[in-house]
C-alpha cells in the first residue's frame, strides 16, 4: 500500500479539523479528496506532506513511517500545495533545473525530462526564460506540476491542481495523472473541479466535521454511473448545509 494514516487529528487552537481520521491509498488509486470550503482538506495534505504537524496519528508511506525515514519517503513524494511556492526571481527553467538537482538527477536526465515537460505543457517554451515572478497563475501552476513530477515520484499529491489552469493544460494533466496512477504508483488529489475529478479519480473521500463522511470507490460513489460525481456528493453534503437563507435584497 502507498499511503497509511491512521488516527490524524489536528486542530487550530479550539476548532477541531481532523478528527482520528483513518485512510489507505493503495498503489494504481487515483483517489479525490472532496468537501467545502474550510473543511480540512489542504491540512490533511499539509500533514501528509510533513508540512504541519499532526497532533495525534501516525502517517506511514511506501511503507515507511514518516518519523524514521523521513528522507526515504521524501525522495519518493511529488508535491503542488495549494499555495505554490516557487523561487520567484528564477526563470522557469531555472527553478525546473533547481528542483531536478536537488533530486540529483543526472544533467542529461534533467534536460531531457524538463524539456519534453516544457513541450508538454507550454505551447511557447520561450516563456519559461522569463522571471517566474511575471508569470500568470496558471503558467505558476504549470511550473509547479512539472517540479512535482520531475523525479517520477511513487506517491503525487496535489492541492487543487487543475484551479487556474486554462483547458487544454487541464486536459493535458487529466491524461497524465491517468496514466500516472495506473502505473506503480498512486495519486492523491484536493479539488473542486469536479468535471476533472469525474476524469481521474478511481477512488473519493468526503471529508466533512474532521471524518470521511464517504471513502471509496467511485462506482460506489456514484451508484455506478447512475449519478455525475456532484449529484452524488450534493447528495451528500447538502442535508448537512442550510439553504434556507433569503436573498431576495440582492435578486429583486
Ligand atoms: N495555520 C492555520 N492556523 C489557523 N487555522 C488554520 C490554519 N490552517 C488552516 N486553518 C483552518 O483550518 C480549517 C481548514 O482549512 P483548510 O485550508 O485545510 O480547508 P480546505 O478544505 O482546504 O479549504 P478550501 O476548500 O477552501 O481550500 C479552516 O477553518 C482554516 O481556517
Amino acid at each position: 500500500m502507498s499511503i497509511e494514516i491512521r488516527g490524524l487529528s489536528k486542530s487550530f487552537g479550539k476548532k477541531q479539523v481532523l478528527q482520528e481520521l483513518d485512510l489507505t491509498i493503495e498503489t494504481g488509486q487515483c483517489y479525490c479528496l472532496l468537501g467545502k470550503n474550510g473543511v480540512g482538506k489542504s491540512t490533511f495534505l499539509n500533514c501528509i506532506l510533513d508540512l504541519m504537524q499532526p497532533d495525534a496519528g501516525t502517517i506511514t508511506l511506501l511503507g515507511k513511517d514518516y518519523k524514521a525515514q523521513p528522507l526515504d519517503i521524501k525522495q519518493n513524494l511529488g508535491a503542488l500545495c495549494e499555495d505554490n511556492p516557487l523561487i520567484e526571481e528564477f526563470t522557469g527553467l531555472e527553478y525546473l533545473t533547481f528542483v531536478s538537482k536537488l533530486h540529483r538527477l543526472s544533467p542529461a536526465e534533467s534536460e531531457e525530462r524538463i524539456s519534453s515537460l516544457t513541450n508538454y505543457f507550454f505551447s511557447d517554451p520561450e516563456s519559461l526564460q522569463k522571471n517566474i515572478a511575471g508569470y500568470s497563475t496558471g503558467m505558476k501552476k504549470k511550473v509547479g506540476i512539472a517540479a512535482a513530477i520531475l523525479h517520477k515520484p511513487q506517491i503525487l499529491i496535489l492541492d487543487e491542481p487543475f484551479t487556474g489552469l486554462d483547458p487544454i493544460a487541464a486536459q493535458l494533466l487529466v491524461k497524465l495523472i491517468r496514466s500516472y496512477s495506473t502505473q506503480n504508483r498512486a495519486v492523491l488529489i484536493s479539488s473542486h473541479d469536479l468535471n476533472y475529478v469525474e476524469k481521474v479519480a478511481t477512488h473519493i473521500g468526503v471529508l466533512n466535521d474532521g471524518q470521511l463522511m464517504y471513502n471509496g470507490s467511485v462506482q460506489e460513489f456514484t451508484m455506478n454511473g447512475e449519478n455525475l460525481i456532484d449529484q452524488a456528493l450534493f447528495q451528500l453534503l447538502l442535508p448537512h448545509h442550510n439553504t434556507d437563507t433569503n436573498l431576495d435584497w440582492v435578486l429583486g
